[in-house]
């Protein structure tokens, strides 16, 4: 069974149709990449399956269970967690202070309380502490714990990015624009990087990305949207060589 299925998706803002008919399927386990040039819908895609937008027609499925109508919050308790184009840390606060309100946002607790300090009880406090550790310690950012988090450099921000997403216990990762503004050594750690969490998380992947040198390496299967509509669908191989695909990205600058 998929894990996430996207069943003739249509979404409508006015008279601008930004998806048209989407069907998408990805199978756990899998790395599943969405390309397109800009404007082709893919970020309107996420949001329809993170319940930010209602589609104007269709339905999203995770793991079998029809999502569409849910709130992104009940959504992310259901287990899909996505990260933005632009980063979204809590920029003033540690790594480890970035986790800690994830998880605790995640039981359900609130803002305030966690602020102010008031009704944690010590036992609690110190279970949180230690799963964000052991969470920092799997993706190999402990050693920063105590960093503030807009002093890191641009690619282990992304890092916490992701680690903040992967503490809400998700099992599919949305992974909107991943290496948007890397530089290509941190281009290929990030590679490495999502190949890590997959296995070591037994996550599935969903990610949006325009560096192509990355999806061709990454991905075990790649969807292309052109004006809202799927043009192509299939390995690096097939998407590469495909017509329809060549066109679309004729006269488009790559952003890598
Ligand atoms: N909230 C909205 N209201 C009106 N139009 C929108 C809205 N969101 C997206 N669109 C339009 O839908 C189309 C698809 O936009 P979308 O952002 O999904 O594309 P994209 O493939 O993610 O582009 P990029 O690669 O530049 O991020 C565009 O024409 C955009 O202007």
């Amino acid at each position: 069974m998929s894990v996430l299925k996207a069943d003739n998706i249509v979404m409508q803002f006015g008279g601008v149709t930004a998806v048209n008919d989407l069907n998408i399927e990805v199978e756990k386990g899998k790395i599943v990449a969405l390309i397109g040039p800009n404007g082709a819908g893919k970020t309107t895609a996420f949001n329809v399956i993170t319940g930010v937008y209602q589609p104007t027609k269709g339905s999203v499925y995770f793991n079998g269970e029809k999502i569409t109508g849910l709130s992104p919050d009940k959504i992310t308790n259901k287990g899909i967690a996505r990260t933005f184009q632009n980063i979204r840390l809590f920029k003033n606060l540690t790594v480890l202070d970035n986790i800690l309100i994830a998880n605790h946002l995640h039981v359900k607790s609130n803002f305030l309380s966690y602020t102010t300090r008031m009704p944690w009880s010590r036992k609690e406090e110190k279970s949180m502490r230690s799963k964000s550790e052991m969470l920092l310690e799997k993706l190999g950012l402990l050693s920063l714990k105590n960093e503030i988090a807009h002093s890191l450099p641009y690619g282990e921000q992304r890092k916490l990015e992701i680690a903040r997403a992967l503490a809400t216990d998700a099992k599919l990762l949305l992974l909107d624009e991943p290496a948007a503004g890397m530089n290509p050594s941190e281009t290929m750690q990030l590679s490495g990087f999502i190949h890590t969490i997959r296995d070591e998380f037994e996550l599935t992947i969903f990610m949006i990305e325009h560096h192509m040198d990355l999806v061709m390496e990454i991905s075990d299967k790649i969807y292309v949207l052109d004006f809202g509509q799927l043009i192509a669908q299939g390995t690096a191989d097939e998407v590469k060589n495909n017509k329809r695909v060549i066109e679309a990205y004729l006269g488009v600058e790559e952003d890598a």
